[in-house]
């Protein structure tokens, strides 16, 4: 095929392009080059008073890159509607003229490719297509479909379908990869999406990307297949990682996260999965090729059900917005990175005054609003607003202010805005909402939600690569400047905040919520089961003195009993971990809310529950290889009963515990 080739094992990008004109036409295939298209889409059906004689052969002595010629009927969805006869004598012309590819509607291809390859034993491929309206076809009825189309002795196979839910995608994967020709096979729309973002990594012949300037609905651009996406590094072992969210197409995540992932040479992507239904998203997508997830509105409470193990913090919370499949048993693991980012972001934009004692007025208590009042609550006092009392629909109430509905926002007023020495919008496109534009008029400080989210995703970066945080956090940190190009957080006049990223000066995480065994930012915080007494474990302070003499025993404890044990006891639940000092990386966990080991028990609290998460717990430890931990108790808690119950079961069951009491 020459310079026209089908290029072996790597899915070439293709733009569509939908002039009136030749000369638009043309003007365009050279801009579609420099866009790194790899061939071009020609749709003479787009163009006005067409005269095939003259206006073919322009274009085709004009070709930058292999075009693909495609007439498309009105009949099957395209702008021709003259007889029939003469597009098809178009399309015999394309051939005589050596088109590199002609794509044909099944309906006529069958006679048209055969009666084609004889009379023009020319290069030119045949891509056979069709368009399902219908809903689309079973694994089998698409391989049947397949192999009706290969009959008509085409080259290449296109199918276009359009899901009304991302778990159909999956027959689209399995086309892609199963299919011994090449296929071209996707979804338009934004359930669809995946199909087109992903085509790579299944095989597919080519993907679609419109040229700037000429976005085309259901499509992604050129730009972000090549730059965002990176078509040309994804293949068969690429992991993909993904926004679980409803609506989607608001995230920020895929520039954030992509970009990272390269930089840290990992082979995975990140992309937004429009989420219908849960269950059925979690049981198709339940293999090692889709390793952690990021949990968008309205679901960070929903997807707690649909985790195999929650983080205690997580469980507090009642809401997960990361999830990471477990590599030794494929469970998965729900995290909350939310409530450390948000409580951070305004304690860094109060410069070191403390929050606590202050008043925190939060409105709206959907997955982002219980972290950040579970993260207050310790602190502050707290008073709750929710449109929705009993929650029934979260959606409704957590979109206020986000793209499109960039001219709402939630109902405080104006004049009081005043009032507030800070005011938080957790929503982060736009960068300052309606709300934070009218609290810094009122001369309140303002944060964006930018913050908080730049901050969650640095810690769900490293959960999904289980790597360190510091060249993440750099690196996200040029990501967003990059995308923001302006100031990510604000406040009024003289006492403007330069824009930050939060920094740790610990290892950030690594791999596990937890930067240390006991505390998530510092103070550690669980709600007791009436809501209203928090437990509070304050973190020994840090000394300010850097010359401070460190001994020899507090240099080396971590090495010495590198494990340490938490345990958790509340109303209830239980739960129980052990923790790596040194990496921070949970070694095991167990609780009494995970879907597996509930089902087990009569009840979740009562001592027997203890036992159970004891002898679980040195199962798991046991499994990695940690036969000793060391204990010291919460400082509310006292060495007996339930957690006297938990740590004597797993001494029984082959953990040697230290036990530290002051
Ligand atoms: O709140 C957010 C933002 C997010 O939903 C997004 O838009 O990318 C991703 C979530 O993980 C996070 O908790």
């Amino acid at each position: 095929m020459g310079s026209t080739g089908i290029l072996k094992n790597s899915t070439m990008i293709c733009a569509p392009l939908m002039r009136e004109t030749v000369e638009q036409m043309v003007k365009e295939m050279k801009q579609a080059k420099a866009e790194g298209s790899h061939l071009l889409e020609i749709r003479l059906d787009h163009i006005t008073n067409f005269h095939p004689h003259h206006h073919l052969p322009a274009i085709l002595d004009n070709k930058p890159l292999p075009l693909i010629i495609l007439y498309r009927p009105k009949w099957d969805g395209g702008l021709y509607e003259g007889d029939e006869h003469s597009r098809l004598q178009t399309l015999r012309l394309a051939a005589e003229l050596g088109a590199d590819y002609i794509d044909f509607e099944l309906k006529v291809a069958s006679h048209l490719i055969r009666e084609l390859k004889i009379n023009y034993q020319s290069a030119t491929k045949f891509i056979v297509s069709c368009h399902i309206t219908s809903s689309t076809p079973s694994d089998e009825e698409l391989a049947n479909l397949a192999a009706t189309m290969r009959a008509t002795g085409a080259d290449i196979l296109k199918v276009v379908v359009n899901v009304t839910d991302i778990t159909e995608i999956a027959r689209i994967f399995h086309l892609l990869s199963h299919y011994q020709m090449p296929v071209i096979a996707y979804s338009v729309g934004e359930r669809g999406l995946i199909s087109q973002l992903l085509c790579p990594k299944f095989g597919g012949f080519l993907a679609y990307g419109s040229i700037k300037g000429y976005s085309i609905p259901g499509m992604p651009s050129l730009y972000s297949v090549k730059h965002t996406y990176k078509h040309d590094l994804m293949n068969s072992e690429t992991k993909v990682f993904g926004l679980v969210s409803k609506p989607v197409s608001h995230s920020k995540g895929p520039i954030l996260h992509n970009p990272t992932l390269r930089h840290e040479n990992f082979n995975g992507v990140y992309v937004p999965f429009f989420v219908d239904n849960l269950k059925e998203f979690f049981s198709t997508y339940s293999g090692s090729d889709f390793p952690g997830f990021s949990v968008g509105i309205p679901y960070k409470e929903a997807v707690v059900e649909f985790c195999d193990e929650v983080h205690p913090l997580a469980e507090s919370i009642g809401a997960v917005n990361t999830i990471i499949r477990r590599p030794c048993d494929g469970k998965l693991i729900g995290y909350n990175t939310d409530c450390e980012a948000a409580i951070t972001s305004i304690e860094d934009a109060l410069k070191g005054t403390l929050i606590s004692g202050k008043l925190f007025v939060l409105v709206g208590a959907g997955g982002a609003g219980r972290a950040l009042a579970f993260g207050a609550k310790s602190r502050a006092r707290i008073l709750i607003f929710d449109i929705d009392f009993e929650r029934s629909n979260p959606c409704e109430c957590n979109t206020l202010g986000m793209h499109p509905y960039t001219d709402q926002r939630i109902p405080v007023d104006q004049e009081t805005l005043g009032d507030y020495e800070l005011v938080f919008d957790a929503v982060y496109t736009p960068r300052k909402t309606s709300l934070l534009k009218e609290a810094e008029a009122a001369g309140a400080i303002t944060v964006s939600g930018v913050e908080m989210f730049l901050r969650q995703a640095v810690s769900q970066f490293n959960l999904f690569t289980d790597r360190q945080g510091g060249v993440v956090c750099k690196m996200l940190k040029q990501a967003i400047w990059k995308v923001l190009s302006k100031r990510v957080v604000s406040d009024s006049g003289a006492k403007l905040l330069l824009p930050c990223l939060y920094l740790p000066t610990t290892s950030f995480h690594a791999g596990q919520v937890h930067c240390s065994p006991r505390s998530f930012f510092g103070v550690e915080d669980f709600l007791d089961d009436d809501n209203s007494k928090p437990y509070t474990y304050q973190k020994g302070k840090k000394s300010k003195n850097p010359n401070k003499h460190v001994s020899f025993k507090q240099r080396t404890e971590a090495y010495m009993e590198p494990f340490t044990l938490d345990v958790f006891i509340s109303k209830r639940f239980v739960s129980a971990s052990v923790t790596h000092r040194v990496t921070c990386k949970q070694v095991a966990v167990a609780g009494t809310n995970s879907k597996d080991i509930k089902a087990v028990l009569r009840s979740r609290s009562d001592i027997p529950a203890c036992l159970a998460i004891g002898r679980i717990l040195a199962e798991r430890a046991r499994e990695a290889d940690v036969y000793t931990a060391s204990y010291t108790p919460r400082e509310r808690d006292k060495f007996e009963g339930k957690i006297r119950a938990v740590v004597q079961s797993l001494i029984d069951n082959g953990i040697d515990i230290k036990v530290y009491l002051d």
